[in-house]
Formats: C-alpha cells, sequence, structure tokens
C-alpha cells in the first residue's frame, strides 16, 4: 500500500540512509541497482520501486511478469495496509511468474508506539501462504540487509545451479539468521 515505506527500505538498501522528513510518494514506477557480493559471486540487482497508490495500478501490474522476486510489504502501524496483503498476494498469484521468489515483511518495526499489527499476525499470515517473513524497519535499518541478501542468495542460486552444491533453502536460511541475530539485527 502507499505509505507502508518501500522507497525508504530501497533507500536504507542502497545508501544506508532513512529519507527523514516529508513523505514523496512514488510516480509510477522507479528503480536503483545495487550490486552485491554473494559467497564470492557479484549478483547486480535491479529493484523496481512500485508506486502503492491505486491509480499507478495498471502501471505496476505490468512489472510483476518479469520480476525474479517479490518483496510484499506491510506497515506494522497501519492495520490496514496488513489486511490488505491477502489482496496483494492474489494480485501477485495472477500477475507474477508461478516460481517467483515471495517475501513478506513488516516495516516500521521501529515504531512501537504505533504498533497495530503484532509480530505474531506476520508470522502467522505468512506461514498460511508460505513465504518467509520478516519485520524491518527503514528508520533503524533493522534486517533491511538481511531481507535483501536472503533474496540475493536465492537467485544467485537459481541462476548458477552447481551441481555439487546443496539446494539454497531461504527459508531455513531466514530462520536461521533470525535466530543467531536475536531477530533483531540492524
Ligand atoms: N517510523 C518509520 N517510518 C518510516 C519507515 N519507513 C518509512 N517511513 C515513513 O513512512 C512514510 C512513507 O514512506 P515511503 O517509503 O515513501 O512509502 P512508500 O511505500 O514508498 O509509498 P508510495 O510511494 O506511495 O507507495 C514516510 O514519511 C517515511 O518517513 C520506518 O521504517 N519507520
Amino acid at each position: 500500500d502507499s505509505g507502508v515505506g518501500k522507497t525508504c527500505l530501497l533507500v536504507r538498501f542502497k545508501d544506508g540512509a532513512f529519507l527523514a522528513g516529508s513523505f514523496i510518494s512514488t510516480v509510477g514506477i522507479d528503480f536503483r541497482n545495487k550490486v552485491l557480493n554473494v559467497d564470492g559471486v557479484k549478483v547486480k540487482l535491479q529493484i523496481w520501486d512500485t508506486a502503492g497508490q491505486e491509480r499507478f495500478r495498471s502501471v505496476t501490474h505490468a512489472y510483476y511478469r518479469d520480476a525474479h522476486a517479490l518483496l510484499l510489504l506491510y506497515d506494522v502501524t497501519n492495520k490496514a495496509s496488513f489486511d490488505n496483503i491477502r489482496a496483494w498476494l492474489s494480485e501477485i498469484h495472477e500477475y507474477a511468474q508461478q516460481d517467483v521468489v515471495l517475501m513478506l515483511l513488516g516495516n516500521k518495526a521501529d515504531a512501537s508506539h504505533d504498533r497495530s499489527v503484532r509480530r505474531e499476525e506476520g508470522e502467522r499470515l505468512a506461514k498460511e501462504f508460505g513465504v518467509p517473513f520478516m519485520e524491518t524497519s527503514a528508520r533503524s535499518g533493522l534486517n533491511v540487509e538481511l531481507a535483501f541478501t536472503a533474496i540475493a542468495k536465492e537467485l544467485k542460486h537459481r541462476s548458477m545451479k552447481e551441481p555439487d552444491e546443496p539446494k539454497f533453502k531461504l527459508h531455513e536460511y531466514v530462520n536461521k539468521e533470525m535466530k543467531t541475530a536475536g531477530c533483531c539485527r540492524s
């Protein structure tokens, strides 16, 4: 949805900074590239930042088809954005590739006073749909690197398919990383 923090999350990942100040809603679509080193291999991520506003829906639909991965965000301070996740998931099933890598993110985890969606609710929804889940914060940086790195690892493993290499398991990787970091790394 609009305002959940998609642009801020991407800017935090790309530039390591938080876009404070007034909220400038994305018009249509935007993108940023970032090159990551994944286990000694350079992986270039081209990350599309969609507009959450309803009036841009037809523009954003066009980009689902070519996406290798989708990060689906809601805002933990905005219950409606959480409730809308089911509708976004059905859009994804309609427009995206069947084997698209999906991850559910509950953003603005820093905003504890305004929280209206508990972490357990996010976990439950993610489990229901079989997608990895974590809470993030573009403001504090919580789990931002982890979310994008996990996606990059999955995409790298899919594209390289080394015969002797064990299959990368995104779910397990995310759960393990969250546990070792006590779920709260920035
Ligand atoms: N507290 C807090 N505020 C955040 C966080 N991420 C984004 N915001 C604020 O939420 C507002 C919206 O952020 P954007 O990143 O522009 O939202 P968006 O999802 O890209 O919105 P659209 O472009 O309209 O789809 C801004 O005022 C941000 O400062 C966060 O992690 N914590």
